[in-house]
């Protein structure tokens, strides 16, 4: 229903998107994943119809956007990475707002807040002014006000970003069920997999304002099918040590954090002989060893040699 042919955008020096190319089909929830600076927001901007392309184009229903802007606005909710709320308004005033710019009125007005109220879990803290909400809160009468006008198309731009672990899993919770129970096609942007794992069924990853891979996550992951995984917990962190390991013939990607390593290698490599060894030649002791499935993180990192948060 919704796609986007080679879209570009040149922000002067920055080629902020270069020929991205999506597609969402109805019902379909779509991963946009990609680390900060990947070109995520410019390219919900122009298929949002914010910004102008340099060069592509958005088609909903195989008609132009740039051609037809407004059927574009009436069919979708945009979830901004900002709060777009007015803070000294309640969050039934603010709904009220957002409803009557969308053409909404009286009872029809009235129970769509009713409603959008109880979609995110704040029907009981409507009165209160935006500005006394949590962070968490704020965001889920953000996602509220983009679902007004009962839009087709939900476009979510890190809706979880800096938010506590409730109001963050009772957001993933709602537009997972938006998406699986009431039909709504989602695209979603985020630089943590772990989110985009849980809600999307087909993934786009973008690096450098390019799509780098697509597909299923099951697709997604058969490209590391010929490798393992292997993490591995100290008592501490050994800088000189994990330098080392990672670079033990067959290691094809190393990650490491504080106390933890990471070692992505060919399947039925022998590793632990070696790993033993030279933690025990570096006084080190070993906690943990695992083998992983992978994950998408893992495929990013293949793909591009850094992490996601790099
Ligand atoms: N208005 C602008 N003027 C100039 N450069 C811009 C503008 N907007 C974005 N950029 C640049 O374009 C690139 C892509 O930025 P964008 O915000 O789309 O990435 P993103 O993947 O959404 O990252 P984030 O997760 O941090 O929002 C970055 O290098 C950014 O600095």
């Amino acid at each position: 229903m919704l796609e986007t042919d080679k879209l570009t955008k040149r922000f002067k020096d920055t080629l902020a998107v270069d020929g991205v190319s999506l597609e969402l089909k109805k019902g379909e929830s779509v991963g946009l994943l990609g680390p900060n600076g990947a070109g995520k927001s410019t390219a919900i901007a122009m298929i949002s119809t914010l910004l102008k392309p340099s060069s592509g184009d958005v088609r909903l229903h195989g008609k132009s956007v740039l051609k037809h802007p407004g059927d574009m606005r009436r069919v979708l909710g945009v979830v901004p990475q900002k709060i777009a709320l007015y803070e000294e308004l309640s969050a039934y005033e603010n709904l009220k707002f957002f409803g009557r710019l969308y053409g909404l009125s009286g009872k029809k007005l009235e129970q769509r807040i009713d409603y959008v109220l109880d979609l995110v879990g704040l029907a009981d803290r409507k009165k209160e002014l935006v500005k006394h909400y949590s962070g968490g809160m704020q965001r889920r009468v953000n996602l509220a006000a983009a679902m007004m006008h009962e839009p087709e198309v939900l476009i979510m731009d890190e809706p979880t970003v800096g938010i506590d672990p409730q109001s963050r899993n009772h957001l993933l919770e709602t537009i997972r069920r938006l998406n699986r129970e009431e039909g709504m096609t989602v695209l979603y942007t985020s630089h943590y997999m772990e989110e985009v794992e849980k809600l999307c069924d087909r993934v786009y990853i973008m690096d450098h304002g390019k799509v780098i891979a697509e597909g299923t996550k099951e697709e997604l992951k058969a490209i590391l099918s010929n490798q393992e995984t292997v993490c591995i917990e100290f008592d501490q962190s050994y800088p000189d040590l994990f330098q080392k390991l990672s670079e033990i013939e067959g290691v094809q990607h190393a990650d490491m954090d504080e106390r933890r390593l990471k070692l992505m290698i060919p399947k039925g490599m022998r590793l632990l002989a070696s790993l033993f060894h030279e933690a025990e030649r570096h006084g080190a002791q070993v906690t943990n060893v695992h083998v992983q499935t992978p994950t998408l993180e893992d495929v990013f990192l293949r793909l591009t040699g850094r992490t996601l948060r790099d």
